[in-house]
């Protein structure tokens, strides 16, 4: 089963009811919204399938996920910009409260949306090395919305994420263990996924229905302020994105960017 070639669902190699679910839009899975909808629809794939439990992670070598396009967000076609955040809240919302097991094998650096959707899965295992994770958003001049804090919160400690949020903290991988943010480390992706799969192997023999209603109470408060405020949601994302400030420091961070790019050629 796959959802365009953005994302693709492969059953595990020694168990067909877990599913192997890899984002592959190079060069670091930035979230467009083209990747965002191959997401949604993986998602609503696999909430009607036979796979109890995915395990989420990336075909780049060195990127779990940059986070959100933010080409979508420089300078942006307003109705696209619109569509772009709602199909967001729907990826949140689905991964977040799927009935299925959910864990992220994150094989390289995942700030922001990166970190979102790490955050929103069940059980994370991280590839050792110089990668980072975490909200950044304030650094780039952003403000990160209630439900990605909502996000945060259901992972480490209140005061751990206000002061990582504030700071627009990136976690490398020895620190997030520490705070939580991640729940093991790994030497490579398949030592990754490997732990994600010894995670899900203590539900085997936990009825499914029982645990996937445990886990959307735990996880109602963020889910329930988003369902009832979506539009509202969207419309100040959409107000933001108008600010001249919000548009001066997207460039500026567009530019450095690229010109980290220049330095290192
Ligand atoms: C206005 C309201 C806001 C509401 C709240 C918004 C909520 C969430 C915000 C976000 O998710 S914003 C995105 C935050 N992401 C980042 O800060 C990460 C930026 N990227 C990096 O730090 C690095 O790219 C990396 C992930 C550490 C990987 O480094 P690497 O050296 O492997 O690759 P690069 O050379 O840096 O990049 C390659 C290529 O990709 C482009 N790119 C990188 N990240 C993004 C991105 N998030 N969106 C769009 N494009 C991205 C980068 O510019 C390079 O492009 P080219 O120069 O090759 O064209």
């Amino acid at each position: 089963m796959s959802s365009q070639n953005l994302v693709t669902v492969t059953p595990d190699k020694d168990n067909d009811e877990i599913a192997i679910v890899t984002m592959q839009r190079p060069p670091v899975n930035s979230l467009n919204l083209e990747l965002l909808q191959a997401l949604s629809k993986t998602l609503d794939e696999l909430s009607t399938s036979d796979f109890r439990a995915m395990v989420l992670t990336s075909a780049s070598p060195t990127v779990f996920s940059a986070g959100l396009d933010i080409m979508e967000m420089y300078k942006p076609d307003l109705k696209r910009a619109e569509q772009f955040w709602s199909t967001l809240q729907d990826v949140w919302l689905k991964l977040f409260e799927s009935n299925l097991i959910t864990a992220a094998a994150i094989n390289g650096h995942a700030p922001a949306g990166g970190c979102l959707l790490a955050m929103s899965c069940e059980y994370r295992a991280m590839v050792s090395g110089k990668y980072s994770i975490g909200l950044n958003e304030t650094a780039l001049g952003i403000v990160a919305p209630r439900w990605f804090m909502d996000c945060m919160l259901n992972t480490i400690s209140q005061r751990e994420a206000e002061i990582a949020l504030t700071t627009g903290k990136l976690f490398s991988v020895e620190e997030a263990l520490k705070v939580g943010l991640i729940d093991e480390t790994a030497k490579d992706k398949e030592d990754a996924i490997n732990k994600c799969l010894g995670f899900i192997e203590k539900f085997e023999s936990i009825p499914p229905l029982p645990r996937s209603m445990t886990k959307q109470k735990f996880r109602a408060n963020g889910v329930q302020w988003l369902k009832a405020n979506k539009q509202a949601d969207i419309d100040e994302f959409v107000h933001f994105l108008k600010f001249p400030q919000v548009q001066q420091s997207l460039e500026m961070y567009i530019h450095m960017l690229k010109s980290k790019q220049n330095k290192s050629e």
